[in-house]
């Protein structure tokens, strides 16, 4: 054997002690022998030969049920008696296989030699029952055994439990694809030489080993063949075409050997026999007697030793690279529990300081979105807060309908109430003021939500941006966390507050000069727009009806039909339907439909109930009061009060001579009133001459309303008494007036909540959180309490420190063959 292999070998083996010992796991693919077969095909016996020692445990049924990863390790012999020849130092003849110092070692019992290999067996049957029962039930947990002897090879094998079909015992139903998995699991890995086994006396076409191994390594690259119970094939019979590889081609080709029979064992029949008896077999025996020295136990273990050698010669650089990956990987993580320099007791202030202005930094980054570990999954931090703003608070906000919980009563009410003892004679803005204001409260809600939702998230927030290397000290995180939470609960207080205020602001003066308000005229230019509109649409079913009348009459004037009507009487039966229907719209305004209620056909029901009001208006003139003063004050209220001064700037307008009337518009140009009776038309907007006509046809048939002060002083369910036309014409005007100031005041709170809540509690804590921190922290008497280090944290450092020590020295293994 060359030196070189043996350096080789060694060194494998010392990294497999190492990965195994210290690693326990498969992070380093170490090359090694798996030994697969089917159940009793005699796995067991090849290894025993190859070790020369008694110590698996054999029988027939399955025996291994645990995956045994045997190392054989050659020391030199300790015996001074050598012989005459070589024999009894060249492994596996049956002069070595006699009682030198061997033994045995398991991982499971770590210092503890089995120098009885009797023991060694009874060992591997309770640790296999152990874990994996009596009851042949199977379990993946290997069992590491190291045999050191001078018999024996370097070489690392691993056997496996034999594939089965039928499950007995504690066998589970699937046990055939458990068993299959895991011999999978170890042929797969490219480091492993397949050991595959097949005995001689079933067809090698029923190969469940080769079947196997041809599945992970279909080239035969790394696969040997091994022929068990040539003695027991038919005479007559022999395996020569397949030790030769003319059956199944194999790269590195099949080797016969001759185990103990069943028999044998039970007769006690040593290994040193054995060997003797498969040498002899192969010497004499007519087909196999050409190829002896190429057959048997020691050829075999030589050419497992060889191949091996070769194998890990290939595979050694790519352990190398494996190696330096694993060890950055460890290097890193290792880095992650903190840095080493800062341990010890004068460190101790800086380790404080240095971890709470990661903390503080790691905080003010996630807000602002330039943090590294930005998530990709969900929004976070600023992300989070940009979503709070404008897509909870907006959409909450646009959600609120200006008219909620206003209904026609309430406006009604109000109108009333703020005349006074008078009658209504006009649209008071008293009632606008009074209604308005409680919708504006109806931003409070969202508003207030705003920001407790962007508290919450900046809470979480302190919650998660701490590192792996802070949660190592987990009080010095509780504190700092806590510290944070104190803070933000500070701030909300104020916060809410001067939100709130924003609302009480937005209530406490009505600005109808606003200039994006719509103010009283253009709201009644819109309501008869609407009017208007609906007028059009009837007249315009009413052509249509009326032009297929006559087409109608026509073709049975053709057809020779009599009509029974004129043209005239035509015409009025077209238009029944349509007054019918403005009447029992009228009717229906005066009864109070639903949808005249909730002012959604508000114009339609205008425009029926103007219709309705003219023939009896002006016997409808209810207190007295001169017609044209009515008209004027009604008007007025609208359309501007004459003596305005038409050239007034926005918002500086001279309000009315009548005590407590106020003005809405906030129209500079002259009103339509004053234009009207300056007779002067043309220096009215377009849209405002509908309101003119409108307005001028009101006044010519002094459509004034009925009142209704002889009604209670509170509504009831049942004794609502049904809206006037004016009545109706106020609380759609009012609706209007109510819409358009709620939308001026909701624009400005989405627009200024988000502003307060970034000032006083997101920049706020931002800019305050390290002061803060190390205010509350940096205390000499909190140090020791605040640096208590998590036991599991501790313990995983320790561990990756061992670790990372490992594959230091793995690599510097690696690195002296290299
Ligand atoms: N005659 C003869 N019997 C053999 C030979 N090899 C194995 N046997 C017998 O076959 C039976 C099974 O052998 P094992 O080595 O236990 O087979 P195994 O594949 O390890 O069995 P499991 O671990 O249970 O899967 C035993 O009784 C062996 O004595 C051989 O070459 N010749």
């Amino acid at each position: 054997m060359a030196a070189l292999g043996d350096d080789l070998l060694g060194i494998v083996n010392k990294l497999q002690d190492l990965v195994f010992n210290t690693i326990g796991n498969d992070s380093l693919d170490l090359p090694q022998i798996v030994v697969v077969g089917s159940q009793s095909s005699g796995k067991s016996s090849v290894l025993e030969n190859i070790v020369g020692r008694d110590f698996l445990p054999r029988g027939s049924g399955i025996v291994t049920r645990r995956p045994l990863i045997l190392q054989l390790i050659n020391v030199p012999s300790d015996r001074d008696d050598r012989p005459e020849g070589d024999e009894i130092h060249i492994p596996h003849t049956p002069a070595s296989v006699a009682g030198h110092q061997e033994w045995g070692e398991f991982h499971h019992i770590p210092g503890r030699r089995f120098f009885d290999f009797g023991d060694i067996k009874r060992e591997i049957e309770q640790e296999t029952a152990r874990i994996a029962g009596n009851n042949k039930g199977i379990n993946r947990q290997p069992i590491n055994l190291k045999v050191y002897s001078p018999h024996v090879l370097n070489l690392t094998l691993v056997d496996l439990p034999g594939l089965t079909k039928v499950p007995i015992g504690d066998q589970p139903t699937d046990i055939e694809k458990q068993t299959r998995n895991l011999i999978t699991e170890y042929i797969a890995k490219p480091n492993s030489i397949i050991l595959a086994v097949s005995p001689a006396n079933v067809d090698i076409v029923n190969s469940e080993a080769l079947k196997l191994a041809r599945h992970v390594d279909p080239m035969g690259r790394r696969t040997i063949g091994v022929l068990t119970k040539l003695d027991l094939m038919d005479h007559g019979t022999n395996a020569l075409d397949i030790l030769t590889g003319r059956v199944y081609p194999l790269k590195l080709g099949f080797i016969g050997v001759v185990n103990r029979s069943q028999q044998d064992i039970q007769g006690n029949k040593s290994l040193a026999d054995a060997l003797q008896a498969e040498r002899d077999f192969f010497r004499h025996h007519p087909a196999y007697r050409n190829m002896a020295t190429r057959c048997g136990t020691q050829f075999l273990a030589k050419s497992l030793n060889t191949t091996l050698m070769n194998h890990i010669r290939e595979r050694l650089p790519d352990i190398k690279a494996r190696l330096n990956t694993l060890m950055g990987q460890t290097q890193q993580e290792l880095a992650s529990y903190g840095d080493v320099a800062f341990t010890g007791k004068e460190h101790r202030g800086s380790l404080i300081l240095q971890q709470m202005t990661k903390f503080a930094s790691s905080f003010i980054s996630s807000i602002d979105g330039t943090s590294s570990e930005i998530s990709t999954k969900e929004l976070c931090g600023g992300a989070r807060i940009y979503y709070i703003f404008n897509s909870v608070f907006g959409n909450s906000l646009e959600l609120i309908d200006p008219n909620t919980n206003l209904s026609v009563q309430d406006i009604r009410t109000a109108i009333r109430n703020s005349t006074g003892p008078r009658p209504s004679l006009f649209v008071p803005e008293m009632a606008f003021d009074l209604l308005v204001k409680p919708q504006i409260k109806l931003l409070e809600i969202p508003s207030h939500r705003c920001v407790e939702l962007v508290y919450e998230e900046l809470i979480k927030i302190g919650h998660t941006c701490g590192s792996t290397e802070l949660s190592r000290y987990p009080r010095l995180q509780g504190k700092l966390i806590e510290v944070v939470s104190d803070l933000l609960r500070e701030r909300l207080g104020p916060c809410s507050s001067y939100v709130e205020s924003l609302i009480s602001i937005q209530r406490a003066y009505i600005n109808t000069n606003h200039p994006n308000f719509l103010g009283a005229a253009a709201a009644m230019s819109s309501v008869i727009n609407d009017r208007k509109e609906q007028e059009k649409k009837i007249a315009l079913n009413e052509e249509r009806r009326k032009r297929e009348k006559r087409r109608q009459k026509d073709l049975n004037g053709l057809n020779g039909v009599d009509t029974p009507e004129d043209d005239e009487e035509a015409v009025e039966a077209t238009d029944k339907p349509s007054t019918l229907a403005v009447r029992g719209h009228s009717k229906t305004s005066r009864s109070m439909s639903p949808a005249v209620r909730t002012g959604t056909h508000g114009a339609h029901s205008i425009a029926s109930a103007l219709n309705n009001a003219r023939p009896s208006s002006p016997n409808r003139m209810s207190h007295g009061a001169a017609q044209g003063s009515a008209r004027d004050s009604f008007l007025n209220y609208f359309f501007g009060k004459d003596g305005v001064p038409s050239s007034a700037p926005v918002g500086m307008q001279v309000p009315e001579n009548r005590p407590g009337s106020r003005h809405v518009s906030q129209n500079s140009q002259p009103s339509i009133a004053t234009s009207l009776r300056r007779g002067d038309t043309r220096t009215i907007d377009r849209p405002d001459r509908h309101v003119l006509e409108v307005a001028q046809e009101e006044l010519d048939n002094g459509s004034e309303a009925r009142d209704y002060y002889d009604t209670p002083f509170q509504f009831g369910e049942s004794d609502v008494p049904p809206l006037t036309e004016r009545e109706a014409l106020e609380t759609e005007l009012i609706r209007r007036l109510i819409s358009s100031y709620f939308n001026i005041v909701r624009e400005t709170i989405a627009d200024q909540v988000p502003k307060a809540i970034m000032h006083l509690l997101v920049n706020f804590s931002k800019d305050v959180v390290q002061n803060r921190l190390v205010s509350e922290l940096y205390k000499e008497d909190l140090f020791q309490d605040l640096l208590y280090e998590d036991d599991a944290i501790k313990a995983e450092r320790e561990k990756c420190e061992k670790l990372l020590k490992t594959y230091k020295e793995a690599a510097k293994i690696v690195g002296e063959v290299l």
